[in-house]
């Protein structure tokens, strides 16, 4: 047992539930938190950046990846593949860090069957009608692919028990405070299982 090694959070939920927002704004309040930029094979929206928002890739160039094994978790949402690149994660969190993933419920289900002891929050919307006005006010998608999001959103729902945490977004500022308390949270609790382990190694060898 270490206390070198970072800790894992993942963030996931429907789409147009808000993770985007909740975590550019938690990322401003905590600065030591490193973020997993995705893979994804869908097209870019306007202002979106290579490299910042995701790392868009084509179809095959993605399958070759997944080839590679060279995904922590991948997953295909709405006619495009999504996957988080293992290394950056890996190595990461072996440098200490603290790494967050935004991600759908699929792939966050992968990441728990190999990483049982990230931390899983679910971001939850005030209501389904809410929902759905944030996906279309967004005005990103065709009303097609909207309809298809909020078709996932409901088995995404389904999936929630899984998860360590739910946190309810109506108010932004008020679900990255619940979020930093989780970080914190979870944090003290490894400190203490760390310092009985070391107790406990103390009083074996006395
Ligand atoms: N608490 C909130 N109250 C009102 N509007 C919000 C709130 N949080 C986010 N929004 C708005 O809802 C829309 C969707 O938010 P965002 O893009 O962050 O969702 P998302 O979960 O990241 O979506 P996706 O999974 O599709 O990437 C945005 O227009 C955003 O400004
Ligand atoms: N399984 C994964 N899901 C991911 C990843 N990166 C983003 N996502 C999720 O996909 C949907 C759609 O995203 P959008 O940008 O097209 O709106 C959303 O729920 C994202 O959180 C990933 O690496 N793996």
């Amino acid at each position: 047992m270490t206390d070198e090694q970072g800790i894992l959070f993942i963030l996931s939920g429907p789409s147009g539930v808000g993770k985007g927002t909740v975590r550019k704004e938690l990322f401003n309040q905590i600065t030591d938190l490193k973020y997993s930029i995705s893979m994804t094979t869908r097209d870019r929206r306007t202002g979106e950046i290579n490299g910042v928002d995701y790392f868009y890739k084509t179809k095959q160039e993605f399958e070759h990846l997944i080839e590679q094994n060279q995904l922590l978790e991948y997953a295909q949402y709405v006619n495009n593949y999504y996957g988080t690149p293992r290394a950056y994660v890996e190595e990461t969190l072996a440098a200490g860090h603290d790494v967050f993933l935004e991600i759908e419920v699929q792939g966050a289900l992968q990441v728990k069957e190999n990483f049982p002891e990230g931390v899983f929050i679910f971001l939850f919307p005030p209501s389904l009608e809410e929902l759905k006005n944030r996906i279309v006010d967004r005005g990103t998608e065709s009303t097609d692919l909207v309809l298809n999001r909020l078709n996932e959103a409901k088995n995404e729902i389904k999936q929630m028990n899984a998860y360590d945490y739910v946190v309810v977004n109506d108010q932004v500022d008020v679900a990255v405070t619940k979020i930093q308390s989780i970080i914190q949270s979870e944090h003290l609790k490894r400190e203490r299982i760390e310092q009985q382990y070391k107790k406990f190694l103390e009083d074996e060898i006395s």
